[in-house]
């Protein structure tokens, strides 16, 4: 693998590849990953890596312009990595995102390509296109006595700053400024570090929360709680601090500074309370239709018995535990499974029963009728599917936020025998960037 700085190539951008980058092909038929390409495109781009099996390339000059090239909504797009497909028409975002869930299905989980094409529907697009986020995440640098405040830059490495970022709702955009002029002051007059700062804001609670992530070091609290208040109207400002090296880091423990201690949304009727670590879907309109989907599929009634494996603060168990009889619901993050417990008594419901541990580890010892699976982007530990197999349920909804791993865990399922993929429908809850979410129905193929 080699740098090899600087071959000039003519290329004809055809589509995008699950990332930033677009694919073209050489005239000898090498792959190419453009940067700064749009499929149509007909562009200069030189050469940044030669990989050996494929090369990197970035646009230098755009010759001929493809007609789904569009003008980004923010000025910072190209600088900031926040919204790397925010050049291409939102018709393109939503194809390019269907045909990366077909690529997976037929590359990663082995299904004939037509019978991929059969089971996945056109790429829902629920939420506006821009200020859809309830939550961004800030990154900190330091670069001597100063310290920067921003998003990630397109490069991976630098910090980008940003006076307001158009991924949040309209009045929440200016709260970039208020927070990182107040939290860079900080960190500069108090010789700070921040891991990271999250800013989670509900257009329907109003709630905005200031997370604070760091070290488990000295800390000034009152003065950042006052710095920070001072700056924004926060109904919360916490600090999270973490510990271990950067890619095991784990929670070591969580401060509330001023304010409530947590953050609320209003998801499909429920109140839902959440702690800064706790996960929560960034897109609070396309979480409420991944709802209708997994109810829609699952048709859950009164005598069904459900399990909701990865529930999280409790997104599915609670429209579950309103329709079921019960609803057994593991989660392995402590504070989540406790936003969990709280969520349930807050809405009065008594027939779920919050499990904290790991889903194999863990998993139910019971006979669903209907099961939700919502795992992190590592997918399902074969072990998961196993057990899930054994099950006698008659629909499982597979809620996915990585096409690979879905692709891997159908083809798991299919070795297993006893589910089979009714319909994948990808989701677009990132619009301008290239994630996809997707519910996958699985039915019993005894039923
Ligand atoms: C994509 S989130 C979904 C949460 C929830 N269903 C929702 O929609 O808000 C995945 C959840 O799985 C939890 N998790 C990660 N690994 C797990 C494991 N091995 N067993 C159980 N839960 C796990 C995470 O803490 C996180 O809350």
């Amino acid at each position: 693998m080699g740098v090899t700085g600087g071959k000039a190539l003519r290329l004809r951008v055809e589509r995008m590849a699950y990332g930033a980058d677009a694919i073209a092909r050489t005239d000898d038929g090498e792959t190419v990953f453009v940067s700064g390409g749009v499929p149509g495109d007909l562009v200069d781009a030189r050469v940044t890596q030669d990989a050996g099996t494929f090369l990197r390339a970035r646009v230098e000059s755009v010759l001929e312009p493809s007609p789904d090239r569009v003008r980004p909504a923010c000025p910072l797009a190209g600088a900031c990595g926040g919204c790397p497909w925010a050049s291409l028409s939102r018709p393109l975002q939503l194809s390019s995102k269907r045909a990366s869930v077909v690529d997976s299905l037929v590359r990663i989980g082995r299904f004939d390509p037509d019978e991929a094409e059969g089971l996945v529907a056109p790429c829902e697009a629920p939420s506006a296109p821009w200020g859809y986020r309830n939550k961004i995440e800030l990154a900190f640098a330091r670069n001597g006595r100063r310290s920067i405040i921003g998003m990630h830059g397109t490069d991976g490495t630098s910090v980008v700053k940003v006076p307001k970022c158009p991924l949040l709702s309209g009045k929440n955009q200016a709260l970039v400024k208020s927070v990182s002029g107040a939290l860079t002051y900080l960190a500069n007059s108090d010789r700070l570090s921040f891991e990271r700062i999250g800013l989670r804001v509900s257009e329907r609670t109003g709630d905005v929360e200031v997370a604070l992530w760091t070290r488990p070091e000295a800390f000034p609290r009152a003065r950042a709680a006052k710095i920070v208040g001072d700056a924004v109207k926060a109904t919360s400002v916490v600090r999270v601090m973490t510990k271990g090296a950067s890619k095991a880091r784990k929670i070591a423990g969580l401060e509330v500074l001023s304010g409530k201690g947590h953050w609320k949304e209003w998801i499909g009727g429920e109140t839902m309370r959440v702690s800064a670590p706790s996960f929560f879907q960034v897109n609070t309109t396309g979480a409420e239709r991944l709802q209708e989907l997994v109810l829609e599929g699952l048709s859950p009634t009164p005598d069904d018995e459900a399990m909701d494996l990865y529930c999280g603060a409790g997104t599915f168990t609670l429209p579950l535990a309103r329709r079921c009889g019960y609803v057994s619901a593991v989660e392995s993050y402590g504070p989540a499974v406790r936003d969990l417990r709280r969520n349930l008594e807050r809405a009065g419901i008594g027939n779920a029963d919050p499990i904290g541990g790991d889903a194999g580890l863990e998993f139910p010892d019971t006979d669903a009728d209907v099961i939700v699976v919502d795992p992190p982007r590592a997918g399902l530990a074969a072990d998961v599917v196993q057990k899930l197999s054994a099950q006698p349920a008659r629909a499982i909804a597979y809620v996915s936020c990585d096409p690979a791993t879905l692709a891997r865990d159908l083809a798991r399922f299919r070795a297993e025998g006893a589910f089979r993929p009714l319909s994948v429908t990808p989701v677009d809850l990132f619009p301008q960037t290239f994630h996809v979410e997707t519910v996958c129905l699985l039915s019993r193929k005894d039923k």
